[in-house]
């Protein structure tokens, strides 16, 4: 029938749709080659932001390499019969599974957090009120041996999990319609680039704030395994129920939308990159900068001179292009960029809090100098 947003919803599915063990196979399956993926031998082994206890963590980056080797796999797979397709209809078992996983697997995290030495606690996450810590998370890296459950969880499993159950819906269009529709094509064109992108850089994941200050519990856990492939997928699964037509130069527009986006995001996370590694790459060297008591600077031109989070711009102005291929009818489609949006706002507050406390004085002078947030002359 045609996507509505008001009126009763046409069922609901019954308790015993959320269980099935295949669901359960396929996605310990798919969890166990990510594992093995990782710890396949790395081009590069980096460094991670200094601890508490003056120390620094080693983290393997191979995640493209994880990305490059399931599409082989998966390309195999299909050559020989694989059929991908299905894995559009078990979607809502495999989220189950999935979320039980995630909840199991926080559980383990708290009670390992128990035996953790006070240097390796997370700031916050450590309440005493076991609810609050479970969901927040008490340690900060938890590892055995030197595998990192929240940096493996982060980038891997989700992200890759979104880019192929994307896959799956296209081939089950191809399926149903006898070709995938240029819409499809661009929500799993878009969305491709911005995994294999995130993946490439994935060394830049190491100064997040996920990774060198919060914890990790069932939030964290259940967005990287959950949340994100099952619902930063809505597009690819708006349009296999709901075919939108959409001309060539429509989708040109679109395009340029994302690129557009792509290049601010892509553009400012670079400079940021490479002049938090370098301040004198030539790249970076002529822009100007604020100094600061702790001996870094703030760049006050360039990208970081427009607004505060000039990625963050860049990163919503794709999210918008991965709806529009879904055509106005419908709101779901939407939900990633609304979802999103709030998702920037609370993060920029949280990022805003951090910087003060570090750099204070000299983050005032940057916020007087770069008064806008996110995007010029309105936030
Ligand atoms: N799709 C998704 O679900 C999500 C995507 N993202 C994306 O991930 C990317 C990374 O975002 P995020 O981790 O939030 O943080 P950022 O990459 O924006 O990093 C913020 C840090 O950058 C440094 N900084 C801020 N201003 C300046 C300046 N003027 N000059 C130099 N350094 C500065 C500060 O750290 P310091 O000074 O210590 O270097 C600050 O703490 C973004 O593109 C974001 O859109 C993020 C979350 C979710
Ligand atoms: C807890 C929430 C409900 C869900 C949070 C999910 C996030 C942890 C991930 C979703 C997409 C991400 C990307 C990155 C890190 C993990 C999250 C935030 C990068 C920021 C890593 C650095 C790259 O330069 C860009 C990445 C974009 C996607």
């Amino acid at each position: 029938g045609p996507a509505r947003l008001l009126g009763p919803t046409p069922y609901l599915p019954g308790l015993e749709m959320l269980w099935s063990q295949r669901a359960l196979l396929l996605w310990l399956t798919w969890f166990g080659l990510q594992v093995a993926l990782y710890l396949l031998p790395a081009r590069k082994v980096a460094e991670g932001q200094e601890l508490k206890d003056k120390s620094r963590l080693h983290y393997p980056i191979n995640g493209f390499q994880a990305l490059v080797l399931t599409a082989l796999l998966v390309g195999l797979g299909v050559l020989v019969g694989l059929p991908l397709g299905e894995l559009s209809e078990m979607l809502l078992p495999l989220a189950f599974v999935a979320t039980l996983a995630a909840f199991i697997f926080s559980l383990f995290l708290y009670m390992k957090a128990q035996v953790a030495p006070a240097s390796a606690l997370a700031p916050g996450g450590n309440s005493g009120n076991p609810i609050y810590d479970f969901f927040l998370g008490r340690e900060l890296n938890p590892r055995i041996c030197s595998f990192d459950f929240k940096y493996f969880c982060e980038l891997r499993p989700g992200l890759i999990g979104w880019v192929l159950i994307n896959l799956a819906l296209l081939v089950q269009e191809a399926e149903l319609r006898g070709s995938p529709s240029l819409a499809m094509w661009l929500v799993n064109g878009f969305q491709l680039l911005y995994v294999g992108d995130a993946l490439w850089h994935e060394e830049a994941v190491l100064t997040t704030m996920d990774i060198t200050h919060d914890g990790f519990g069932f939030m964290l856990a259940f967005g990287d395994l959950v949340w994100v492939p099952f619902t930063y997928s809505l597009q690819a699964q708006f349009l296999l129920y709901h075919p939108q037509p959409l001309r060539l130069p429509m989708a040109s527009v679109i395009c340029l939308i994302n690129a557009i986006g792509y290049y601010i995001f892509r553009g400012a996370n670079s400079q940021k990159d490479t002049f938090r590694k370098n301040p004198s790459d030539p790249r970076v060297a002529d822009l100007e900068t604020i100094s600061t008591a702790t001996g870094r600077q703030l760049l006050v031109s360039g990208w970081w001179g427009m607004v505060r989070h000039p990625n963050y711009l860049g990163d919503l102005i794709m999210a918008l292009a991965w709806s529009l291929p879904c055509g106005v009818s419908h709101l779901l489609p939407y939900f990633y960029l609304l979802y999103f949006t709030a998702l920037l706002v609370h993060r920029e507050a949280r990022d805003e809090q951090q910087c003060l406390q570090k750099y204070g004085r000299a983050w005032h002078e940057y916020c007087q100098r770069v008064p806008y947030r996110i995007l010029p002359y309105i936030y």
